[in-house]
């Protein structure tokens, strides 16, 4: 098998996600061209550490890089300002300078706090993701959105710093928990679904799969990837278009929080429930027929995954809870929420008028089923 290069086309800060396997073992020589002196310093989190960092620092070395690592606890409750400001104080205790290179090695949490890290060390210094989740090599390792949580809600302090190069090692993905590889596969099946029905389609049937065959589950890197760099050339920071990359997130991130980042939820498995709750949202204002929400529950049961808040367990908020969570959304203007509608699969679009009191509803009756 080859690696694939996908390019996110950002003028002077354009850089290449390679997408193959063998990339961890040819890591050394991947990065070497970046690097003003032969010297990294890696975030990564316990788990990844456990797995993946001899095998990288080998690669490092081999090229003639020495390299020091901080791991971090694993899981979404690291993605705060207590571990954040651990890794910022390590990485300067490190003597990271600015033209120096920071690497992500792990999942989406250990990207984005990674990533925020590199944003604001000395003012900004390069960084290079080396995603080992599914999630992270479809989404979160591409387009530069870097951050923490906060008391007050999820991702509410960050920064927009793309990363230099993403190196994603489809082969890591073998030793990923069936768990994180269904929650990464939320965010797969969000790529079919807000703007490319044919690659639904292909889902529908191969991604039983992914997880057991390489190629399919190249293949569905790379299409994901493919679709997040042009719409994140087309709107490096949101001000239009890439919150179609936001679909399902702001019922996600409600849940999130209500959950307490706790693993009652992952983000994808959110994701997931927040797609299907955006395509009934969608149904309901006669926006869409009631084939593609049906169609979209049949095949995320399928797959086993969460579909419906009754899946999540625990306690929830009543829906005018979830709703005041909802209000952090980063999508809210003049205190108004947006939200990722869609008229069928593959065709999301932003909607500005929203009726609050539908949403109500749609919450009301998801939370009904529990
Ligand atoms: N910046 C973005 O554009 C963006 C996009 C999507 C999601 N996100 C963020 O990403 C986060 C979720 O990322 P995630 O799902 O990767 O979670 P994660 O980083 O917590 O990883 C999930 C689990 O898998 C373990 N793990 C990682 N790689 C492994 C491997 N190869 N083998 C075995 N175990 C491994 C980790 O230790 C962790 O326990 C959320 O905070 C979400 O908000 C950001
Ligand atoms: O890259 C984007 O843009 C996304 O929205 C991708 C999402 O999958 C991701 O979870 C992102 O972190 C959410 O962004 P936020 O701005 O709603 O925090
Ligand atoms: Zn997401």
């Amino acid at each position: 098998m080859t690696v694939d290069a996908v390019r996110v086309e950002l003028g002077a800060r354009a850089y290449e996600v390679r997408i193959g396997p063998g990339l961890i073992a040819r890591a050394g020589a991947e990065i070497a061209p970046l690097l003003r002196r032969p010297k990294l310093a890696i975030l990564t989190d316990e788990t990844v550490a456990g797995l993946h960092l001899a095998p990288f620092q080998a690669a490092l070395a081999e090229a003639g890089i020495a390299s020091s690592a901080l791991a971090l606890p694993a899981g979404e409750a690291t993605k705060g300002w207590e571990q954040f400001s651990r890794a910022v104080e390590w990485l300067l205790e490190e003597k990271v300078e600015r033209r120096d290179v920071v690497v992500a090695l792990g999942g989406g949490v250990i990207g984005d706090l990674a990533g925020f890290a590199a944003a604001v060390l000395r003012r900004g210094v390069r960084f290079v993701q080396v995603p080992t989740t599914l999630l992270a090599q479809v989404d979160s390792s591409v387009g530069g959105k870097t951050g923490i949580n906060t008391a007050q809600g999820k991702n509410l302090v960050g920064a927009f710093h793309q990363p230099s190069l993403v190196l994603a090692d489809i082969g890591v993905l073998e030793t990923l928990p069936a768990r994180d590889f269904l929650a990464g596969y939320g965010e797969v099946v969000k790529y079919g679904l807000l703007g490319d029905a044919d690659f639904f389609e292909w889902l529908e049937g191969a991604a039983p799969r992914l997880a057991s065959d390489p190629e399919a589950r190249q293949r569905a890197v790379r299409r994901s990837v493919e679709m997040k760099a042009e719409i994140v050339a087309r709107d490096e920071t949101e001000e239009g278009d890439r919150a179609l990359l936001n679909l399902g997130h702001t019922f996600c991130h409600a849940l999130e929080k209500a959950t307490g980042y706790s693993d009652r939820l992952l983000h994808g498995e959110g994701v997931a429930i927040g797609c299907a709750l955006a395509f009934e949202l969608s149904q309901h204002m006669g926006l869409c027929p009631q084939e593609a929400p049906s169609r979209l529950r049949a095949h995320l049961r399928a797959m086993g995954m969460k579909v419906d808040l009754r899946d999540i367990p625990g306690d929830l908020p009543d829906a005018e809870g979830l709703l005041r969570l909802m209000a952090q959304d980063k999508k809210v203007v003049d205190g108004k929420l947006r939200f990722i509608l869609a008229r069928g699969i593959g065709a999301a679009f932003v909607a500005e008028d929203v009726p609050g009191d539908l949403v109500r509803r749609i919450l009301q009756e998801a939370l009904a089923t529990r």
